[in-house]
């Protein structure tokens, strides 16, 4: 589709379309890139804060309903799961009880009205020691990522002259439904002077979304493709049949076979190793249970695992995976149309770079966009050039 007709992306008034055009040519686009979830809006508030003007107080305020939408969200969904788990939880204190049943009783769609008693209840509830174990097996329900981060903040959140922070900018969870765009320069490289610009597209990541994502597919540089690394235990939202990790990773099979962005270079963040570090390490999962060839898996020793590390061999699995998915041939049928003759031809593998990532981090967002931001300038045009 021509990037002119695209609907939903902010586009420029009629009388700018030959300089929006030569922009469009200028300007290094980046498309991001996974399923709901995964991080892809957390990273755009991330160049937000690190390239262009940060957020505003108004900015700030503006995200308070939110804030305390999630807050909502986020208690209902711990409480409303405690019996139907298995084996169920219970609350541990006749206290914790009533309070659950009046959050229970308030239902799924939040509050018109956030007043003390509400947020004395939900700390009450949230401090229960059966609450905690729900919140601590919430892989087997459906429950929003920034829950912890919002119900420990409570205290901040209530007070009347309440200003959200970066980290809670950054936790605050809206799904994205429409395609957007900002736009921010950076200095071409460490050691050159001059700035580049860049375009970076954001996309709903759900199933229902990504049938709009062929329209921002024209001329685009590079493919953030993130991967929530920690959904390995997961089962995904729009149907809970199909695990969540599995879902992205088939996602990115598709992406990387994709005709429609075959020139673009591809990189992927196995996201939210913070979760992953945590579930393998002080919860003990086992990425086995989910994906049985994990048993058998021993890092490559290029990799340098230390052989103990279990978080370690988990995150390498997962890039292993990726690899795999890249370097499998892609074949393209019919090329060359010469009648009578059915020519196949198979696609050399193509580069991909794959970074360990905490989105929510901004110190980490700000190393790793660093090395992005190379690879996109110097090496992008040697990449996947058939
Ligand atoms: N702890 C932690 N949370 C993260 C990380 N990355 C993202 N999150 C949280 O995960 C939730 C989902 O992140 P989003 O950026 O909204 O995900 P998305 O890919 O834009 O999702 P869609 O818009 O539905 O496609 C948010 O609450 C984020 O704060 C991470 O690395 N660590
Ligand atoms: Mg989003």
């Amino acid at each position: 589709m021509p990037i002119c007709c695209r609907s939903d992306v902010n586009l420029p008034d009629q009388d700018d379309s030959r300089k929006y055009t030569r922009d469009f040519m200028e300007t290094k686009k980046i498309l991001l890139l996974g399923t709901g979830e995964s991080g892809k809006t957390t990273i755009i508030k991330q160049m937000k804060i690190l390239h262009i003007n940060g957020f505003s107080d108004d900015d700030r305020r503006e995200k308070i309903p939110n804030i305390k939408q999630n807050i909502h969200e986020s208690i209902f969904d711990i409480v409303n799961n405690m019996d139907k788990i298995q084996p169920p939880v219970r609350p541990k204190t006749a206290e914790a009880e009533k309070s659950i049943e009046y959050i229970l009783n308030l239902g799924s769609n939040t509050p018109s009205d956030f007043t003390e008693e509400y947020f004395n209840q939900v700390k009450i509830a949230w401090n229960d020691e059966g609450v905690q174990q729900s919140f601590e097996r919430s892989n087997e329900y459906q429950l929003i990522d920034s829950a912890g981060h919002f119900l420990n903040r409570i205290d901040e959140v209530q007070k009347p002259d309440y200003i959200p922070d970066n980290q809670d900018i950054l936790f605050c969870r809206i799904e994205t439904r429409s395609i957007s765009k900002i736009e921010f320069e950076v200095p071409l490289s460490k050691f050159q002077g001059g700035q580049a610009r860049f375009w970076m597209y954001d996309v709903g990541g759900q199933r229902g979304h990504r049938k709009r994502w062929i329209q921002v597919f024209d001329g685009i540089q590079a493919i953030l493709f993130l991967i929530s690394a920690s959904d390995f235990d997961q089962r995904l939202r729009e149907d809970p049949t199909k695990n969540r990790l599995q879902e992205a990773f088939d996602l990115f099979n598709d992406i990387h076979r994709s005709k429609f962005v075959r020139e673009a270079g591809l990189i992927v963040f196995l996201n939210k190793q913070d979760l992953l570090e945590k579930k393998i390490l002080t919860q003990h999962r086992k990425v086995e249970q989910y994906f049985p060839e994990y048993a058998n898996y021993v890092p490559d020793k290029k990799e340098n695992w230390d052989g103990s590390n279990e978080y370690d061999r988990a995150r390498l699995f997962m890039k292993h995976k990726v690899m795999s998915i890249a370097s499998s041939p892609i074949k393209i049928e019919n090329v060359g149309f010469v009648p009578g003759y059915n020519i196949n031809q198979e696609l050399p593998p193509r580069d991909v770079y794959v970074h360990f990532t905490i989105a929510t981090d901004t110190n980490n967002i700000r190393k790793v966009f660093e090395t992005v931001r190379e690879i996109i300038l110097k090496e992008i045009t040697t990449v996947a050039f058939y």
